[in-house]
């Protein structure tokens, strides 16, 4: 699908599909079209071309019938000023036809899910942005949607708040709903996520399973606690390397150096051969994530001179 404008074209020939129990993670650079593509699948505007099927519905078609089945999330959480906690839930209950004993059982169990049980009955405007976030995030969920679409979710969360996130929206979509989640926070979108969908400038660029990028070259770095044994060893395995930072250079107090790899079969051989070559090697791992990798050897990023 397609959707300017005026003269910018936000989303131009974009095509994807999202897998029903599984969270597909949309990343791409500041303005690329990630929030125009959800309002789309969201039914709140409309593609000037092509087609999208939300659960075999298309939305410009029987926008009610995608509206009871998408829960959205946008990245601004809306004014609700003269509304309690609990009632913004059980407002959205009632708007979606929950049957009116079930409204205030929804409404708590989702704030128990969220952990705003005790702001219940707090004006909705007094919160917090990270409480709002939680209450937006229920809000998306009261009618148990089949298709969850969330827009930047974990902005605003303190650590704790953003592991429950990672947990609930793990858990709803092993309860079999389609998650779609953007996020430039890619650490946190790699432990969510089972798919990743790649977009600059409008257009999809990449796609792939998060397991298969565990395939694709990535930097590796060694630490260890001796600078001569690592050197040696690592000229005698063959790696070519960055140079081995002395301990006193280096945060960790480790000499350190850094080489890039193809992939993670390969590191788990050059780990092996290090230590059998006597590096006293204290940390081994990948400089970066793998969605982090992929998206830093993209052009968006290399563009914005992210290497
Ligand atoms: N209502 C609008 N009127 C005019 N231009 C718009 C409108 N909405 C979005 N755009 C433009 O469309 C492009 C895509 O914007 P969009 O908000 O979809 O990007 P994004 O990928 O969500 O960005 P971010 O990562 O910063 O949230 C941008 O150039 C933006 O300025």
């Amino acid at each position: 699908m397609s959707r300017a404008f005026g003269s910018v074209q936000a989303v131009l020939d974009l095509s994807f599909e999202a897998p029903r129990g599984a969270v597909t993670a949309l990343v791409g650079p500041n303005g690329c079209g990630k929030s125009t593509l959800m309002l789309m699948l969201a039914s709140l505007l409309a593609p000037d071309s092509g087609r999208v099927l939300i659960g075999g519905i298309d939305p410009t078609k029987d926008s009610p019938a995608v509206r009871r089945a998408v829960g959205w999330m946008p990245d601004q959480f809306g004014a609700w000023d003269s509304l309690r906690v609990a009632e913004v839930l059980e407002v959205m209950g009632r708007a979606y036809f929950l049957p009116s004993r079930q409204v205030s059982t929804r409404a708590m169990e989702l704030l128990d899910l969220m952990d705003l049980q005790t702001l219940a009955q707090q004006p909705a405007h007094v919160l917090s942005r990270g409480q709002k976030q939680r209450l937006g995030l229920a809000r998306a969920m009261v009618h148990s949607p089949q298709v969850l679409i969330l827009d930047e979710p974990a902005s605003g969360l303190d650590p704790a708040s953003r592991r429950r996130l990672l947990r609930v929206v793990r858990q709803t979509a092993s309860d079999g709903t389609t998650v779609l989640v953007s996020s430039h926070i890619l650490s946190e979108l790699e432990e969510m996520a089972d798919h990743v969908v790649f977009m600059d400038a409008g257009r999809v660029v990449d796609a792939s399973s998060i397991r298969a990028l565990a395939a694709r070259p990535r930097t590796w770095k060694v630490g260890s606690l001796d600078h001569d044994a690592l050197m040696r060893a690592l000229e005698a395995v063959g790696v070519q390397h960055s140079g081995v930072a002395p301990p006193d250079s280096t945060a960790s107090g480790h000499a350190e150096a850094t080489f890039r790899l193809p992939d993670e079969a390969t590191a788990a051989r050059l780990l092996a051969d290090l230590t059998a070559q006597g590096a006293r090697i204290v940390s081994f791992g990948p400089a970066t994530g793998r969605l982090e990798a992929a998206y830093l050897s993209s052009a968006a990023a290399q563009r914005q001179g992210a290497l």
